[in-house]
């Protein structure tokens, strides 16, 4: 068994597996940073540029205990079902919304996410496309780049006291207002939660609110029944004439049709899209009217900026994204600690010194009534050094270090535990 230094005394790494027996399989080309701590453990890591089509993703998921993915792949509840050894996915990005977080969690297959390594990326993204709007840069530079030269004043404007509605202000909204306020601009913005300004930023009570008063509208909230399809025909309506519109968020936030309608009569001078409703699987795949109609529709608008879901796609943020969310994962197949997990309840204990002969049970279960006492009772002829229980809805964790147990000890309560009528998961490491 192997030891980490840990401050002035030996812990223990727990492994109870052939660390060459874990798979995982990293999708949509994640940063090295990850594989390279993966590969560290020793576990077999199997990496691909691109998502994978439903049907290889099923075959592949089949065999393994992790894997890691960005936005592109979705891991619905007919996916998951497939994955009988999986217990960890890792969304090396912010959104989860890819992932069937309910079904990973009744099969007690943690998510984990980077809640906001990406987020300076995004929000430096947004400051540029506001001053690109503004200037009408991308139809200058596409002009130039078909050898025209058309020099014009006419509405281009500087952004400096200029208002920007910030609608959802999380990770990114929040730091777009600090940097939208150190270029000049006036800043507010509209949240379903009561949120404390930044700077001299102002919070209005709702979105239209929000939509009447900006000069440049910018989205930032994660996609939920909610935000689905919530910037449609009315919102772009009460819209000021001749303002801006910029999404990063979620493509599924805007009802695309209605976007070029304001487009297309006037009452918007611009838009700025980075993501779309439905989005190629890889590089190399077309951006045409085989994704739909609303393609051409925007391909034809004049002052509209597109790019390929890049919000998030800097080397400073991939870097730390794998390094955050491989950590993660190592962190939760080889202790159980599910310290930053989205769908799963936050459990942890402190680390085992090398000396100690402990075992550590980690056991997902159904959250009812009498399971605490049943465990207890298996656990009763031991010493429990130490646990930790939590529950998240309808599912339970607990966390116990077992001291004094030998390899027969350990079979039998993994038995007993894993015979439950309540269990999920059970796993023992030591
Ligand atoms: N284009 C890209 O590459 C990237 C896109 N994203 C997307 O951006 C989204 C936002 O990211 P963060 O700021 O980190 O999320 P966050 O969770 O920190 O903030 C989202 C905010 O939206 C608010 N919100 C939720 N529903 C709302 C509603 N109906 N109306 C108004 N506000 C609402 C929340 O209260 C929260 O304050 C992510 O969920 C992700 O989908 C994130 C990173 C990169
Ligand atoms: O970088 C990516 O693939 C996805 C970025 C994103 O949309 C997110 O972090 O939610």
């Amino acid at each position: 068994m192997t030891e980490a230094r840990g401050g002035s005394y030996s812990l223990k790494a727990l492994k109870p597996f052939n660390a060459g027996e874990i798979k995982v399989l990293l999708l949509e080309n994640i940063n090295q940073s990850a594989v390279d701590i993966l590969t560290k453990q020793g576990y077999q890591v199997e990496h691909y540029k691109e998502a994978l089509p439903e049907s290889v993703l099923i075959e592949k998921i089949r065999d393994v205990q992790a894997i890691g993915i960005r936005s592109k792949t979705k891991l619905t509840s007919r996916v998951l079902s497939e994955a009988r050894k999986l217990l960890a996915i890792g969304c090396f990005c912010i959104g989860t919304n890819q992932v069937d977080l309910e079904t990973a969690a009744s099969r007690g297959i943690v998510v984990f996410n980077s809640p906001f390594s990406n987020s300076r990326s995004v929000a430096e993204l947004i400051i540029a496309e506001i001053v690109i709007l503004s200037r009408k840069l991308g139809d200058r530079n596409m002009e130039m780049h078909k050898g025209i030269w058309n020099k014009v004043s006419s509405n281009c404007r500087e952004i400096r006291g200029k208002t920007l509605g910030i609608v959802g202000y999380g990770h990114i909204g929040s730091q777009l207002s600090v940097l939208a306020e150190a270029m000049g601009m006036k800043v507010c913005f509209h949240d379903i939660l009561s949120l404390m300004p930044l700077g001299t930023a102002r919070q209005v009570d709702s979105l239209h609110e929000l939509l009447a008063s900006a000069d440049f509208i910018t989205i930032h909230v994660p996609e939920t029944p909610e935000t689905k399809t919530m910037m449609g025909d009315k919102e772009f309506e009460c819209m000021k004439k001749g303002s801006y519109f910029i999404n990063a968020s979620r493509g599924s936030v805007v009802q695309i049709p209605a976007l070029v309608r304001a487009l297309k009569r006037g009452q918007l001078a611009g838009a700025a899209l980075d993501v779309y409703p439905k989005e190629p699987a890889k590089n190399g795949e077309t951006f045409t009217s085989d994704l739909g109609d609303w393609v051409d529709e925007l391909r034809e608008c004049e002052n509209v900026l597109m790019t390929p879901h890049i919000g998030g796609s800097t080397e400073e943020a991939q870097k730390m994204i794998g390094i955050e969310v491989g950590n993660a994962v190592v962190r939760y197949i080889n202790y159980g600690t599910s310290v930053g997990a989205v769908n799963l309840p936050e459990v942890d204990l402190r680390a085992i010194e090398a000396t100690q002969k402990i075992a550590r049970l980690l056991f997902v279960h159904h959250n009812v009534p009498g399971v605490l006492k049943e465990i207890n009772e298996i656990l009763a002829a031991h010493n429990v050094e130490k646990q930790y229980s939590d529950s998240h809805g309808e599912i339970a964790y607990l966390m116990a270090d077992i001291a004094d147990v030998d390899e027969g000890d350990i079979r039998n309560i993994y038995e007993l535990v894993s015979a439950c009528k309540e269990n999920i998961s059970t796993r023992i490491v030591y």
